[in-house]
């Protein structure tokens, strides 16, 4: 008879620590003995290197293949569930512990869609000679690609399993990285553990009761376990790759972490603001935007019209799974592009307040304002963003083509342009940033009823727990948080300033924005903050010579352009704008809006989203 050997591990503070065995993984020079299984384990040693560390350390979606250290640990910010392994139950090798980390999953299983890839490691194979590598008595079953070894192996000190009493058979599910993507992949582990919590809590010899419960509260730390999730789905969303984007890469990710998904997909263009306005609030905790940035602007414009919106905007957290063409919100809150890493971050994320804009025209306002949670343009940016929709099939670079341009041609967009200033100057800008850039940096605080003008001190790290936030967290936001301090109707207030109308006389570019990124290696907004109550403002003018213009136009990608002594860059808490142009337009979060008067105002903290260590992208302004 033989015993499939099992892997030993031991919770640590980091993570799950692989102990023994791991000889079986590696060949007499300490090397992994295969192409998937190298992938699998060296992508563990990325991120015990930190690479989703809970101190913001960067994603690396091509993590490097490097040698690994005998003991790897899988840290908690990639363990997507765990549980007890009932021995003896079905599919448990009838009672043999199975010891291959690499066996397949097929996580389309337990998917009701056929759309769902099977992400299988079945091709990782035994690669090298057994003699090479393993005890002369272990042996590799080419079969079911696990090692197998004799009942007599010392460390199975059981009779039939060698489990001890402080041992727990337990499943681990984690993301690893496999191409450019993170997979679940699941793994059963014999876990020596004494939680120093089940002790204190139920006595030293009920360790069972704690450990996988430890594994889970460590592996969700800050953010919210199983949540339900309303996903809607552009069909039509990135070049028609949304569904299968989500489907293959997303899903299988949400699924193994326990999130409850119903999806939703768009049947017609502005669905989701009617999805929004419609859905049963009681039902889900997150709407996921399985597209571009156009589905999470109609859900919280959705969400904002319903009669009980200050219940939804208590109850919802709106996020984007980034499956469209234009992902700011993806980039700056899950700092990815990547539908399957973006997946992780969901799960893993801070649910954090962020500020919206509330947008007003005369051709709209009497009915509803629009909120705008990424950004508003117009002048060159705006003419080529919508203007070259015709050219979609280009991809983004039809938009630096079409804002070249446009500059090139020396086009202006003259106006005028009344601002509200919270921070006018770059230097003033600069202390408004190293101030705030930590404030919202946490959970969030549920304080009942703030004011509007709360500030985002509001915001403080970890001080709450997830029970806690459920019950108080419908008594964040009022209806005094929707009203408009400085309705359209109403003059111009005595404290904005109008702008030199050489410079709004000459217009290039009016940009602005509550997010870093407004597509991808596009940073137009370095110094944007989640909840610092403040609109960054960036503007260009047509004097700035075209051999100035265009250092400018390319040093986008770095965000250093707000350096440059010809761009205006400054924090406001409201503007108003009026063109002076015959044609063109607005655009607001990437939608076409008309040529008219625009009066826009912050709107602090209105929106729960999911920032990835609750915080946006680092953008580096601090060292700029
Ligand atoms: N079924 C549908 N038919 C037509 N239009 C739709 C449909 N579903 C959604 N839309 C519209 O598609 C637009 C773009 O959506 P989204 O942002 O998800 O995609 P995208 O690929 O990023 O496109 P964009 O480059 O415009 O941002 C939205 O204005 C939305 O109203």
């Amino acid at each position: 008879m033989v015993v499939q050997k099992k892997l030993r591990a031991i919770l640590t503070d980091e993570g799950v620590l692989i102990k023994s065995q791991s000889h079986h993984m590696f060949n007499k020079h300490g090397q992994l003995r295969s192409g998937d299984s190298l992938s699998l384990l060296s992508c563990l040693s990325c991120l015990d290197d930190g690479t989703l560390s809970s101190d913001g350390g960067s994603f690396d979606e091509d993590d490097s293949l490097e040698l690994l250290p005998l003991n790897t640990t899988i840290p908690f910010n990639r363990i997507l569930n765990a549980k007890y392994v009932n021995v003896g139950q079905k599919g448990f090798n009838n009672g043999k512990i199975s010891s291959n980390p690499f066996q397949t999953e097929n996580l389309s299983s337990s998917s009701e869609n056929d759309d769902v890839e099977n992400h299988s490691l079945s091709n990782d194979k035994a690669p090298v000679s057994e003699s090479q590598s393993f005890p002369k008595k272990d042996k590799w079953d080419t079969k079911t690609n696990t090692v197998k070894v004799s009942p007599d192996d010392s460390q199975d000190n059981s009779p039939s399993l060698g489990i001890k009493d402080n041992q727990q058979l337990i499943e681990l599910t984690f993301a690893v990285p496999k191409g450019h993507d993170v997979i679940p992949q699941k793994l059963t582990l014999l876990i020596d553990h004494v939680s120093r919590k089940s002790r204190a809590n139920t006595g030293e010899e009920n360790i069972s009761s704690g450990t996988v419960e430890e594994i889970l509260e460590k592996s969700y730390e800050n953010s919210k376990r199983n949540r339900s999730i309303l996903v809607i789905i552009n069909p039509h969303g990135g070049k028609g790759t949304a569904k299968n984007l989500f489907l293959t890469k997303a899903r299988p990710i949400l699924v193994e972490s326990g999130c409850k998904i119903e999806i939703a997909y768009t049947k017609y263009a502005r669905h989701a603001i009617d999805i929004a306005k419609d859905l049963d609030i009681s039902k889900y905790d997150t709407i996921a935007c399985a597209s571009g940035d156009g589905i999470p602007y109609e859900v919280i414009n959705g969400l904002y019209r319903r009669p009980d919106r200050v219940d939804a905007f208590n109850k919802l957290a709106v996020t984007q799974l980034p499956c469209g063409s234009g992902n700011a919100m993806s980039i700056s809150c899950h700092w990815t592009n990547n539908p399957s890493y973006a997946a992780l971050c969901l799960v893993k994320s801070i649910e954090t307040r962020i500020d919206l804009m509330c947008c007003s025209q005369p051709s709209y306002m009497n009915e509803w304002p629009r909120l705008s949670f990424l950004s508003q343009t117009y002048g060159v940016i705006a003419e080529s963003d919508i203007n070259t929709e015709f050219i979609r099939w280009m991809g983004p670079v039809r938009f630096n083509l079409g804002v070249a341009f446009n500059i090139i041609q020396g086009k202006k967009y003259p106006c005028e342009v009344f601002v509200k200033y919270a921070a006018k100057s770059k230097k003033e800008l600069k202390v408004h940033f190293l101030e705030n850039k930590d404030k919202n940096k946490g959970c969030l605080t549920f304080e009942p009823n703030p004011s509007p003008n709360s500030s985002p001190d509001l915001l403080s790290k970890n001080n709450i727990n997830n029970s806690t936030k459920d019950e108080l967290s419908p008594n964040f936001l009022n209806e005094d948080n929707f009203k408009l301090k400085y309705p359209m109707t109403e003059p111009v207030p005595r404290d904005w300033e109008k702008m030199d109308s050489e410079l709004t006389d000459n217009l290039t570019i009016f940009y602005t924005g509550k997010m870093p990124y407004i597509a991808k290696d596009t940073k137009f907004f370095p110094a944007a903050l989640p909840a610092d109550g403040t609109i960054d403002l960036v503007i260009t003018d047509a004097r700035i010579p075209v051999t100035r213009m265009t250092p400018i136009l390319l040093s986008l990608d770095k965000g250093s352009h707000v350096l440059e002594p010809e761009v205006i860059h400054s924090k406001i808490l409201a503007y108003k704008i009026i063109p002076k142009v015959e044609s063109g337009l607005f655009s607001v979060d990437g939608e076409k809006f008309p040529l008219e008067p625009l009066q826009v105002e912050i709107m602090p903290m209105l929106c729960k989203t999911l920032l990835r260590n609750g915080r946006y992208i680092d953008t580096e302004f601090e060292s700029m």
